[in-house]
């Protein structure tokens, strides 16, 4: 066993796949005429979210497809988003909508999450889509966890009997994430951890594969990890000492086999995956 994990490049896999899908786009705008278009909304003045948003436009510009960005004011009322929500759903040119979250405090975002049209919701958030993914019967892949699925995938990581610890439960990563990586095809045994969990540290210690999103800077340290198991770090945190994951990397990197760091790991799967759907909302609107 090496004493260095191998870095896994999410810059460079989501660079592989952005590549792929414009090919893809190409053939797609040859065959309908037609240019896919994401509708971004962006309530308020956030400055992570100003970050991602301005990302997301770029990455649609390098596959060639449309973006719109939606910017409203941070005391937009919540009947003028859903207004806005309504005539992006109705609006034929626009195949993808993404409402950025959070949202100011006062808008009620499972509502707003709601009034997307499924058909358009490229995050995957809208209940019929989540149910659908519970079901086995996906229509889009949430774009964290599929992100993630592509990275073990594409490093040569099998999953199938692996014992798979997910810590953090959240609707938008944890819990789409332990329903991917135990469903069929993918074939983990799946553990999901959170701040109640007893003896974490013995559970996290049992994993091949160790997914971090718990949303604390630097939380997982080497000492939680068996030695040569895989490790994503799916972590976002804002420090003084700058971006940092929920991995303690320099320690965890001692004993895991494979590790993402952050920035440069799960982030730009993230952008890949939702530009994958929303080519793939596209298709499906268009044909
Ligand atoms: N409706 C909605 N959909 C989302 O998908 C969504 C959202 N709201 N709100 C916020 C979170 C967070 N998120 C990230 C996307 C890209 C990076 C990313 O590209 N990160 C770079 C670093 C970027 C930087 O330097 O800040 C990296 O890890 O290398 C990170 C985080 C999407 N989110």
């Amino acid at each position: 066993m090496s004493d260095t994990a191998q870095i896994i490049d999410g810059k460079a896999i989501a660079k592989q796949i952005r590549d792929e899908l414009a090919v893809d786009v190409v053939e797609f705008i040859q065959n309908n005429s037609v240019v896919p278009c994401l509708a971004a909304v962006l309530v308020g003045d956030d400055p992570a979210s100003e970050v991602y948003v301005r990302n997301k436009r770029r990455a649609c510009e390098h596959v060639g497809i449309d973006s719109q960005l939606h910017r409203l004011p941070a005391d937009t009322t919540q009947d003028e988003l859903l207004d806005l929500v309504a005539k992006l759903n109705k609006d034929n040119e626009v195949h993808g909508i993404l409402v950025q979250l959070p949202l100011p405090a006062g808008l009620d975002a499972d509502q707003i999450l709601l009034a997307v049209s499924p058909a358009k919701d490229v995050d995957a958030f809208h209940p019929t889509n989540v149910g659908r993914l519970v079901q086995g019967k996906p229509r889009f892949l949430p774009c964290t966890p599929h992100g993630v699925m592509q990275l073990l995938k594409r490093t040569g990581i099998d999953t199938a009997g692996q014992h798979a610890v997910v810590v953090g439960r959240s609707d938008i990563v944890g819990k789409p994430l332990a329903q991917l990586l135990s469903a069929r095809g993918a074939d983990a045994t799946v553990t999901v951890c959170h701040s109640r969990t007893n003896d974490l540290p013995g559970i996290t210690r049992q994993a091949d594969i160790l997914i971090a999103a718990i949303g604390k800077p630097e939380f997982i340290t080497g000492d939680m990890i068996k030695p040569g198991a895989v490790v994503i770090d799916v972590g976002v945190n804002r420090t003084d000492a700058g971006l940092v994951g929920d991995v303690e990397f320099e320690s965890a990197s001692k004993v895991a086999s494979h590790i993402t760091p952050v920035p440069g790991g799960v982030g730009p799967m993230t952008i890949a995956m939702l530009l994958v759907n929303t080519l793939r909302a596209a298709q499906a609107l268009e044909q």
